[in-house]
């Protein structure tokens, strides 16, 4: 691929492109001396890169940047000023997300601050990505215990609520999408492996974490979840005047099933499959979720496929039972996810062992789900027994996890549970954080996602690098969009995630660039970024 450059393309150091941007070097000194006041140990290279730049400042006009800029959208409102606030915060930053490794207030999770120092009152919210958080009281409890320490508050009032539903992909969703944190595809290669199983009782563990869930079983030819759950309404309903699909609910979870649609088994080829599935989920009104799981049909052909392509997926989690066959199976599953760019979080291994005389057997042999995590570097492998109990709670319409909540089974589920929380927290928080405008550098900083790699490019060489059809012509190759075409001093008016491989980035002239982070990575960077080490 030829990247387009400037006709003499001189390489602009940061340094040289900073000092041409108004503000930008203040910019560095202050966000230096943020990270120091949160974390203390980066104030020695702080304080080196402040005097390297050669710039001045008063810590009393940094103090009060440190409060505003830290308190990530707080919005505080003191009765005698900043420096109460400050303090509130400060004491707040103390608290680490241990997932994403950064403060509490840094996360943004911080809002609604308002500190009445006369009354020695502070209340604040604590928003956090997740209601099924499974550290939400630890936050709580440590916010209040924080606060409490600062000699003049006497009072403090920390409420806990979570960020609306809101997927994090731009793009033209389906509206029945558009209201959805976290899509989690349940998936395995060879049917019969307990897919369904997981998907239902890691479904109903996720409700029972506190958040709000819908189950969609994309399996057509054999739909199970009519029989593992007991809906009182066994038939979707309709609106007919909107023309969408209203799910069935059991035990507060949304349930959308064609084995629910008054159809019993579908015989259908492929391609009216993936019509009847991409309608029935496309259309469902599924209200705020904070995740739908997807019970996948068993394989990786075409049917899986277009689903992957037509729903933004977050993470997908993978069964597989321990014989040596299964595994290549899965290996061909995980393929299909890494090529489709959804990460793998976590691989339960179903069917695993059982014990009897107080032995435990392992009939199927061992290792497989290990092999998968080694070789495919999944994080987390999950073991389930086999369990009489797990198959008649299924059967009989009530997941194993509702049915026997302090059970093996259940315990085993909520970390499951935890861990489909805490990777979705962390890929949501990569993937938006992943491609940023920063205005006081006036530079597009990109961070993949997955890599350590952290770089950044100057808008217009970002606008100039478009490969679409707008820019570059599809048949000859050649180039549509002269270098001159784009002013030096563009900037990009918004940029969001598209998928986990890209970012959709609007410029000022309405052009939607679609900016894959392959493509970001090849382009000109601008060097010698300012590096905080630590001292
Ligand atoms: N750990 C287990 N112990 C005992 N029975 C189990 C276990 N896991 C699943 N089963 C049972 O095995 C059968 C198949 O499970 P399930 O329907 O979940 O598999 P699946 O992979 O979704 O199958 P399909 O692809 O046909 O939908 C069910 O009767 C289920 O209750």
């Amino acid at each position: 691929m030829t990247l387009l450059q400037a006709p003499s393309s001189p390489t602009l150091t940061f340094h040289q492109y900073c000092t041409s941007q108004p503000k930008a070097g203040l910019y560095v000194a202050e966000k230096s001396f943020l990270q120091s006041t949160l974390s203390g140990s980066c104030f020695l290279s702080s304080q080196r890169q402040v005097k390297a730049l050669n710039f001045s400042y008063t810590c009393s006009r940094l103090s009060s940047f440190t409060a505003k800029a830290a308190s990530n959208g707080a919005c505080a409102s003191s009765v005698s000023g900043q420096t109460a606030e400050s303090e509130v915060l400060k004491a707040l930053s103390q608290i680490i997300d241990p997932d994403f490794g950064t403060d509490i207030v840094s996360c943004g999770f911080v809002k609604d601050l308002l500190v009445d120092e006369n009354l020695g009152e502070v209340s604040f919210q604590l928003e956090l990505t997740t209601p099924a958080c499974p550290i939400k009281d630890m936050f709580e409890q440590k916010a209040n215990e924080v606060v409490a320490e600062l000699p003049w508050v006497k009072k403090v009032n920390v409420t806990m609520s979570a960020q609306p539903a809101k997927p994090i992909y731009a793009g033209q969703l389906p509206a029945g999408l558009q209201t959805i944190s976290n899509i989690i595809a349940v998936s395995s290669c060879k049917g019969g492996v307990g897919k369904s199983t997981v998907a239902v009782n890691l479904a109903y563990t996720l409700a029972d974490m506190g958040a709000r869930v819908g189950i969609f079983d994309a399996d057509v030819y054999g739909p199970s979840l009519p029989t593992m759950v007991s809906p009182e309404n066994r038939i979707l309903e309709m609106n007919a005047e909107k023309r969408t699909i209203i799910p069935t609910e059991y035990m507060g979870v949304k349930l959308v099933s064609f084995g629910f649609a008054g159809q019993g088994r579908a015989i259908m080829r492929g391609p009216m499959v993936s019509g009847v599935i991409n309608q029935l989920l496309t259309t469902t009104e599924w209200g705020e979720l904070d995740y739908l799981v997807i019970d996948m049909p068993p394989g990786t052909g075409d049917i899986q496929l277009t689903l992957c392509q037509v729903v933004p997926l977050t993470a997908a989690v993978i069964v597989t039972t321990p014989q040596k066959l299964a595994f290549i199976d899965v290996a061909k599953g995980v393929r299909m996810f890494s090529k489709l760019k959804v990460p793998c979080v976590a691989v339960v291994e179903n069917m695993c062992h059982f014990d009897a005389d107080g032995k435990r057997y392992y009939p199927f042999g061992r290792g497989s789900g290990s092999q998968v995590v080694q070789q495919f570097g999944i994080p987390h492998l999950f073991d389930l027994p086999i369990q009489p109990a797990l198959s008649a709670s299924g059967d009989s319409g009530m997941p194993e996890v509702v049915a026997d909540p302090q059970g093996e089974v259940s315990r085993t589920f909520q970390e499951l549970g935890v861990c489909v929380v805490q990777q979705c927290a962390k890929i949501r928080q990569q993937v938006s954080t992943a491609v940023s405008y920063d205005r006081s550098f006036k530079a597009i900083k990109v961070k993949v996602p997955d890599s350590d790699e952290e770089f950044y490019l100057h808008p217009a060489t970002v606008r100039r690098n478009d490969r679409s059809a707008q820019s570059v012509d599809e048949w000859s190759g050649e180039q549509k969009l002269q270098y001159s075409d784009i002013p030096d001093d563009i900037e990009p008016e918004e940029i969001r995630p598209l998928g986990n491989y890209a970012v959709e980035i609007t410029w000022p002239d309405g052009f939607s660039q679609i900016a894959p982070y392959d493509q970001l990575q090849m382009m000109e960077r601008l060097v010698e970024v300012p590096q905080l080490t630590p001292a």
